[in-house]
């Protein structure tokens, strides 16, 4: 196989897009190729977790502060292979939770999502950057699964995560 024709993942359900919107030079996300139901594992990623010193120290002053998990509790995650590539959406389609044991990141689908649509996940209420996906809101919008599940604080760079 040329090294043009290997696709960008090996999931048959998934694939990685270039997403001008979000402004980086080399942006990407992640896209459906299948109809995906909700509640199905899309992921499990595997990570590297590092220390609140490591991340004060060194992470934060780097571009990986944009894409660190936290955990609270002074633990940082980074997430492997497409864990890393989710962008940000509020309500998002997908859910992600971290397993302290394994050092693994999981994620799930909170809603149905159709062929071509965008994977996103919620990044938390404080965002470091304009947001290209902002819906408009409904005044009095019902809760989403988000909502009912949330444990994290709006201090945390994402609020939206489930610890084990
Ligand atoms: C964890 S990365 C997501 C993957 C990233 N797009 C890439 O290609 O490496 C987070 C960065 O993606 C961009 N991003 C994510 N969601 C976005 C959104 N809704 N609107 C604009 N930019 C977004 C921001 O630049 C943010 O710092």
């Amino acid at each position: 196989m040329e090294t043009d024709e290997i696709p960008l993942t090996a999931s048959s359900s998934l694939e990685v897009r270039s997403t001008p919107y979000t402004g980086e030079s080399n942006a990407r996300g992640v896209f459906a190729t299948k109809k995906i139901l909700r509640g199905s594992l899309i992921e499990r990623a595997h990570t590297i977790r590092f220390s609140a010193e490591e991340h004060d120290a060194h992470a934060m002053k780097t571009v990986l502060q944009h894409y660190t998990f936290s955990a609270g509790g002074g633990e940082y995650y980074l997430a492997l292979g497409i864990g890393s590539l989710f962008n940000h959406r509020d309500p998002p389609n997908v859910e992600f939770r971290i397993h302290r044991g394994t050092q693994t990141i999981s994620y799930l689908a909170c809603s149905d999502i159709e062929v071509d649509e965008e994977l996103c996940i919620f990044y938390g209420k404080n965002l470091w950057f304009e947001d290209h996906l902002a819906a408009p809101r409904e005044p009095h919008s019902a809760s989403t699964l988000r909502d009912e599940a949330k444990i994290g604080g709006d201090d945390l760079p994402f609020s939206d995560l489930i610890l084990d």
